[in-house]
């Protein structure tokens, strides 16, 4: 009877420990979400001081909006008969101050109107089927990412194709992927083209590694992709086979490359034969897009710059310091999701804004306010983990409020 006795104190005793965690759990949701309110309104707050100043300060106002220097010959020269070049950048961002307003005012609504309600109307498969290429056996972690930010930003499928080694891994990593070790198998072409006329975007080349083998598996892929008009983002180890072969992608409307600095430099000096001129990001963003046929081109950094060769638009919603790998594989994952919606949506939804536009820029805001949330809990720790952890409150946050 003493032993069922301590028994019954020992499980009262664990429950109500067990209540006291969950209670204590709560209040800690709750004063986050009120550090948030309290965030966002001092972010009002000084978004519209910074208006008024602004109002009254023509100069600051002058340098919200900047024209384009003149074009310069290695421009004209790279550019392709019958592709039109605007010269005038008009320059949008997205953080504080009336810029940000203008940004938001512009782009972000865009951006709000290209995400589909839940509804319970729909069915499994509607709302995206993403196919994701890559995943060499070095690089398991950045297919992972990418392929789950696919999912957590809200596709219902998230396919991935890598080789067999890498297959296991990131299939254990979780089973809500969908995984097919079939990248280097003999008939890998064969066996990821049975999938195409089932998915709605191609992410390419989050750790896809440089093997001669699979990437002429991937550049056949990509070929099969454009001619069923899939729109088909191009990153990482991706952009390494463009800058070998541009004619994989070139002049494909549909197709989306998402450079770092690094990535970029490689594409220029692919495309122009000379060495890039650093001192003007904006013009040779712009100069490799035309070069690309007008391709939208994502140069990511300190402020990630968005072109299709006719404009600029400049994504600075506030990050953090931390530069952690990863972060790029969670910004292609989620374009995959947004130009899938972006290119179902509209053009009425869109204001007739290329719809690959609307989707990076969705995508480097939600990126860049996932990594200032995870920032804001793990500080020098945040990982690439905890920032995928923030994208189900920042697409409540900046695109659902
Ligand atoms: N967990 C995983 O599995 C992950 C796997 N990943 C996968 O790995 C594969 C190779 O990717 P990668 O990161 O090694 O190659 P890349 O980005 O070209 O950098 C090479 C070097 O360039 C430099 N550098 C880079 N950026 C720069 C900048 N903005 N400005 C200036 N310099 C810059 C810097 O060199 P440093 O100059 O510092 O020596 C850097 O070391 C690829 O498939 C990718 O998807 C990643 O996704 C991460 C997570
Ligand atoms: N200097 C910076 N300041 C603020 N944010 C940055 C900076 N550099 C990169 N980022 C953010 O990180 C995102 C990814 O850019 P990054 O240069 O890390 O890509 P990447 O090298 O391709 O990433 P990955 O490690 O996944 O390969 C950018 O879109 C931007 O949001």
């Amino acid at each position: 009877i003493v032993t069922k006795r301590l028994l019954e104190q020992s499980a009262e005793a664990e429950q109500s420990f067990y209540q006291i965690e969950e209670q204590l759990l709560q209040a800690k949701d709750r004063r986050r979400e009120a550090e948030h309110a309290r965030e966002l309104h001092m972010l009002q707050v000084l978004g519209q001081m910074f208006s008024s100043i602004a109002t009254r300060n023509p100069v600051a106002t002058a340098t919200a909006t900047t024209a384009m220097p003149p074009a310069r010959n290695t421009m004209e020269s790279t550019m392709q008969p019958g592709v039109p070049m605007s010269t005038s950048v008009l320059e949008r961002s997205f953080s504080l101050g009336t810029a940000a307003r203008r940004g938001m005012d512009d782009i972000l609504p865009l951006v709000k109107n290209i995400v589909p309600p839940l509804t319970t109307k729909k069915h499994k498969g509607q709302d995206g089927r993403i196919g994701i290429i890559g995943g060499y056996q070095e690089y398991t972690g950045a297919l992972y990412f990418a392929a789950i930010s696919a999912l957590k930003v809200g596709a219902d499928l998230s396919h991935v194709f890598c080789t067999k080694d890498a297959a296991t891994v990131i299939k254990s990593y979780s089973p809500e992927l969908i995984v097919h070790p079939v990248l280097d198998s003999p008939n890998a072409v064969e066996e990821i083209e049975k999938w195409l006329p089932r998915l709605h975007c191609l992410v390419v080349g989050p750790g896809l590694g440089r093997d001669e083998m699979l990437l002429k598996n991937t550049k056949e892929v990509i070929e099969k992709s454009k001619a069923r008009d899939i729109p088909i983002v191009i990153d990482a180890d991706g952009l390494w086979l463009v800058a070998q072969q541009p004619s994989v992608i070139q002049g494909y409307q549909k197709g989306i490359l998402t450079p770092n600095y690094m990535e970029f430099t490689q594409l220029y000096e692919a495309m122009h034969h000379e060495p890039l001129d650093s001192s003007d990001h904006q013009r040779s963003a712009m100069e490799l897009s035309v070069a690309m046929g007008n391709l939208t081109v994502v140069l990511k950094g300190e402020e990630d710059l968005i072109t299709d060769g006719n404009k600029v638009i400049l994504c600075r919603q506030e990050g953090s310091g931390r530069r952690c790998g990863g972060q790029g594989d969670l910004l292609s994952g989620s374009l995959g999701v947004l130009a899938h919606w972006a290119y179902t949506s509209s053009a009425d939804m869109t204001k007739s804004v290329n719809p690959s536009v609307v989707a990076a820029f969705g995508a480097c805001s939600l990126t860049r306010q996932c990594n200032r949330q995870a920032f804001h809990k793990h500080g020098r720790a945040t990982t690439t983990t905890d920032r995928i952890q923030e994208i189900s409150s920042t697409i409540k946050k900046i695109f659902e409020s």
